[in-house]
């Protein structure tokens, strides 16, 4: 809508207050943020699966009523992932060219996932047992905003080990999403509204992905056809590596000198940007995420040495 941007505050789906953009016209207020890149657009599929739904509109610019919550999130957490890329790596929105960032909240009924669809990134309420709202995870934003960056880049084949690349890239930067806005910062995936009933569980773990039944070892990847080849599953192996190189830590007897999440962020996103290409295996991203941290630090850099540990560690050469 054409308008004036005013404050919005409002509750997200944990039940905590949050302030976000709005725009004004005429006698309603709507979830549109002029102000990053061509916009951010919170829509309302009203538990219906037609797309987009409609601009979330509102006749006042306090949304805490219960069904607004999932929007709230979705609103302010996309402009958090918008400012984080803009800020940390200088890309302005998924196309790097200010592209609108359109969510979509209430997909279904008691629909159990959310996805980015080429177009948008769509939130089911999930079904109050294995999942609340799926727009409550900032882990959950960012892991499928940054599917629409590797969609626009690497375009990783979402299926086998490119898929899994793909999808642990996606918990990777859900993940350092957490620690950048230091918001109850863990690696563990989903851990906000998986389960709303069973506190202290997650959906998935990077520290430790046989905690929910992923592998941590190449020798113990899924070779299935199930999860189109397991994207999500042996996503597993790859967050495994991701966290050794931040964290560090012995894994299978191959210590692993950790350089922090930022650096770690850093490599992954110049491998993605710049090395990755769609058909991308696990040992050629060993190769990408070397070569890139090389750009980065130095081909004699800790750096470098930390990502073949890391690599060594899981077990993928
Ligand atoms: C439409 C079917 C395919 C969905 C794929 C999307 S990108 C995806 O991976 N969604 C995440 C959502 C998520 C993310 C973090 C934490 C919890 C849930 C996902 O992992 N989906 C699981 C449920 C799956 O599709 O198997
Ligand atoms: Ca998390
Ligand atoms: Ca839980
Ligand atoms: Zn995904």
């Amino acid at each position: 809508v054409v308008g004036t941007t005013v404050n919005g505050t409002g509750t997200g789906v944990l039940g905590d207050t949050k302030s976000f953009k709005m725009v004004k016209s005429g006698a309603y207020y709507y979830l549109q943020d002029d102000t990053r890149g061509k916009g951010v657009h919170t829509f309302d599929a009203k538990n219906r699966t037609s797309l987009p739904g409609t601009l979330w509109r509102s006749t006042d610019t306090l949304l805490d009523a219960a069904y607004d919550r999932a929007a709230v999130d979705a609103h302010a957490y996309a402009s958090q992932v918008y400012d984080y890329y803009k800020d940390v790596f200088g890309r302005n929105s998924f196309d790097n060219n200010g592209a609108i960032l359109k969510s979509v909240v209430h997909y279904g009924r008691n629909y159990n996932n959310a996805f980015w669809d080429g177009t948008q990134m769509v939130y089911g309420d999930g079904d109050g047992t294995t999942f609340t709202s799926l727009s409550g995870g900032l882990d959950v934003i960012a892991h499928e905003l940054t599917h629409a960056v590797t969609e626009r880049t690497s375009n990783l084949i979402y299926r086998n080990e490119s898929g899994a690349l793909n999808e642990s890239i996606s918990d990777i930067f859900g993940t350092l999403l957490e620690f950048h806005t230091n918001n109850n910062p863990d690696y563990l995936i989903g851990e906000d509204i998986y389960t709303p009933n069973t506190p202290g569980d997650a959906f998935r773990s990077m520290s430790d992905p046989t905690a929910y039944g992923d592998p941590d070892h190449y020798s113990k990847r899924f070779t299935g056809t199930g999860d189109n080849g397991g994207v999500h599953i042996n996503s597993g192996i790859i967050n495994k590596a991701a966290y050794l190189l931040a964290v560090g830590g012995t894994h299978y007897n191959v210590s692993v000198t950790g350089i922090g999440n930022e650096k770690m962020g850093q490599i992954f996103y110049r491998a993605n940007t710049t090395y990755f290409t769609a058909s991308t295996t696990f040992s050629q991203a060993r190769a990408g995420l070397v070569q890139a941290a090389a750009d980065l630090f130095g081909a004699n850099s800790q750096e470098v040495n930390s990502v073949k540990q890391a690599f060594n560690a899981v077990g993928v050469q």
